[in-house]
């Protein structure tokens, strides 16, 4: 691009990228130096890390899975997963989650994952729009998908997954942030914050109304 191009985009106000450049790629990642245009018009730059899995033909990086496993007189579990992170050095509590295959649906991927990382089938019953899950670090996206599991059906019984570093946790959903203060209390773990937040919106939206600082006395 040249320097006539880039004084024209700055003239108008809208933030926008201008350039990006590698500066770095490894097998899986790659850090890039991002040049753009700040809402003043000012040309900035930003280190941005990027996967270098990323398809044309998927609508984001991967999927994270939702799933609730109902069983007859059972309370609702919602299905977990602890595993060693590499990047963060510990085991993290997490939605089941992986990448999307090309050519592969978010519905498609999240049936897989879930299938692999924790043995159990599932029913698609939702999948959310694409989300940002670290828009000041990456450009790395992401769909919920809300998965239903029939506990009751003789092949999610005993399910078989096929992760041996993988361990599944179930957490009944009417007590999640309880358990999940509790796992951080006594183990040492780090929860997503994917998981944190859905645990934090639970308890909001189950407080009773006298529960609730504003209304205290
Ligand atoms: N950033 C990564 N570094 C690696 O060295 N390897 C990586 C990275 N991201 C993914 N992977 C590898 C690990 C797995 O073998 C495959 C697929 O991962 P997936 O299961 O789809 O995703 P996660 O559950 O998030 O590991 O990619």
């Amino acid at each position: 691009m040249s320097n006539e191009e880039v004084t024209d985009i700055a003239k108008c106000t809208q933030p926008a990228v201008i350039k990006e450049e590698v500066i770095t790629e490894g097998k899986w990642v790659k850090l890039e130096q991002t040049t753009y245009l700040d809402p003043s018009g000012k040309t900035r730059t930003w280190e941005t890390v990027k996967r270098t899995t990323k398809s044309q033909t998927c609508s984001a990086d991967g999927v994270g899975i939702f799933a609730t496993l109902k069983r007859t007189l059972h309370f609702d579990c919602l299905v977990m997963v602890k595993q060693f992170r590499p990047p963060i050095g510990c085991y993290c509590l997490e939605f089941p989650a992986g990448l999307i295959d090309p050519n592969e649906t978010a519905g498609e991927a999240a049936l897989r994952e879930l299938l692999e990382e924790t043995g159990y089938k599932g029913e698609v019953i939702g999948v959310s729009p694409v989300i940002c899950l670290d828009p000041g670090l990456t450009n790395c996206t992401t769909h919920i998908v809300t998965v239903n599991i029939n506990g009751d059906d003789p092949e999610n019984i005993k399910p078989k997954q096929q992760l041996e570093f993988v361990e599944v946790i179930l957490i009944p959903v009417n007590e999640f942030h309880k358990k999940i203060d509790e796992m951080v209390k006594n183990e040492h773990i780090v929860v997503d914050s994917k998981v944190y937040i859905y645990a934090m919106g639970m308890t909001c939206a189950t407080a009773k109304p006298n529960e609730l600082p504003v209304l205290k006395a």
